[in-house]
């Protein structure tokens, strides 16, 4: 999972923080993992055993196979706020097909103890933007969520199934304003108000997104999800405004293609993939290497998330 933002406060810590969470094997399957339990990397670090070698890795924090939801949330936290607070958060789940990606960020939202990043930090968005009313503070929220699939955008929360079958070619060009803010051409914006009306959002997106999976012979891993929470506040005691961006993104599986074995359709898709999390990858080391050039324009993606102010 990597952490992108932007704040005072928060570089401190680094703009740009990744972890690490290691899912619970499931039935058949046979691994062995392990965590040190002395010296620097306690906490963050997380070895594995492949043909009797040992493979060492480090993170700025491991989420072991016991973390709950919860605790994974109780990390983050503190960066949802700051999107309430006017700045651009950018949350991703990268890992193969399988690992727990759509788990962790979505989760099964029913359920309390299951509910994923998403829905916990749109309760905490809401929670946090009643209590600061007191203080004068009046929020307007705004969803979307969009998918991008072999470098074409569809949109989750479209209401008709026509346009998420239209929604292919023509549609969708992402344009950055003078104001630093990305807008989608033609793509749905919700305004939510309350969590309820988000909750069913997500039901409207989670229903889009296995649709569009039958249409397209395509399966969720193949695409990225990218779910977007735009946050104007005013304070109407000292005028003060802000606006921040909460993005929580869902990538595609990172398969390799020779391990793949992908031919036809499918070494088309893995081949969008890989370029696009290459071109991510490219943008993440040029801002944590600060370079003058970040290259945005390289991918969908990475154009869509492009911080223009
Ligand atoms: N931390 C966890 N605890 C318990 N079960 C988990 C955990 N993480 C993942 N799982 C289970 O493992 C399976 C695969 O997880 P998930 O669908 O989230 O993977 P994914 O990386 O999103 O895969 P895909 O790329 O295909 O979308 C699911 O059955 C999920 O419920």
């Amino acid at each position: 999972m990597f952490v992108y933002k932007i704040n005072v406060l928060q570089e401190l810590k680094g703009n740009i923080r990744v972890f690490c969470r290691v899912r619970p094997l499931l039935s058949n399957e046979s691994g062995a993992v392990s965590y040190p339990n002395n010296g620097e990397n306690i906490g963050r670090g997380v070895e594995l055993m492949h043909n009797t070698q040992s493979y060492s890795f480090a993170f700025d924090k491991v989420f072991d196979h016991s973390a709950s939801q919860e605790d994974v949330f109780t990390e983050i936290s503190q960066l949802v706020q700051s999107a309430l607070d006017g700045y651009k958060v950018c949350i991703f789940a990268y890992g193969q097909t399988g690992s727990g990606k759509t788990h962790t960020m979505m989760g099964n939202p029913e359920f309390n103890d299951q509910k994923g990043l998403i829905p916990r930090s749109l309760e905490q968005i809401f929670q946090t933007s009643q209590c600061l009313m007191s203080q004068g503070w009046k929020y307007k929220m705004q969803a979307s969520m969009l998918e991008i699939y072999n470098e074409t955008i569809r949109d989750l929360l479209a209401t008709s199934r026509t346009s998420i079958q239209d929604g292919a070619a023509s549609k969708y060009n992402i344009k950055h304003d003078a104001n630093g803010n990305t807008q989608v051409s033609d793509l749905t914006i919700v305004d939510v108000r309350s969590i309820n009306e988000v909750s069913s959002l997500l039901k409207r997106a989670a229903q889009s997104r296995s649709v569009g999976k039958t249409q397209m012979n395509e399966e969720s891993s193949r695409s990225h999800c990218v779910f977007t929470l735009r946050i104007f506040g005013v304070n109407e005691g000292t005028d003060q405004q802000v606006q921040g961006v909460l993005n929580l993104i869902d990538l595609a599986g990172s398969e390799r293609l020779n391990k793949s074995g992908a031919t036809g359709d499918r070494l088309k898709e893995t081949q969008a993939i890989n370029k696009s999390l290459s071109c991510l990858s490219d943008v993440i080391f040029s801002i944590a290497k600060k370079e003058e050039h970040i290259p945005f324009r390289n991918s969908k993606l990475t154009y869509l998330l492009q911080v223009t102010s």
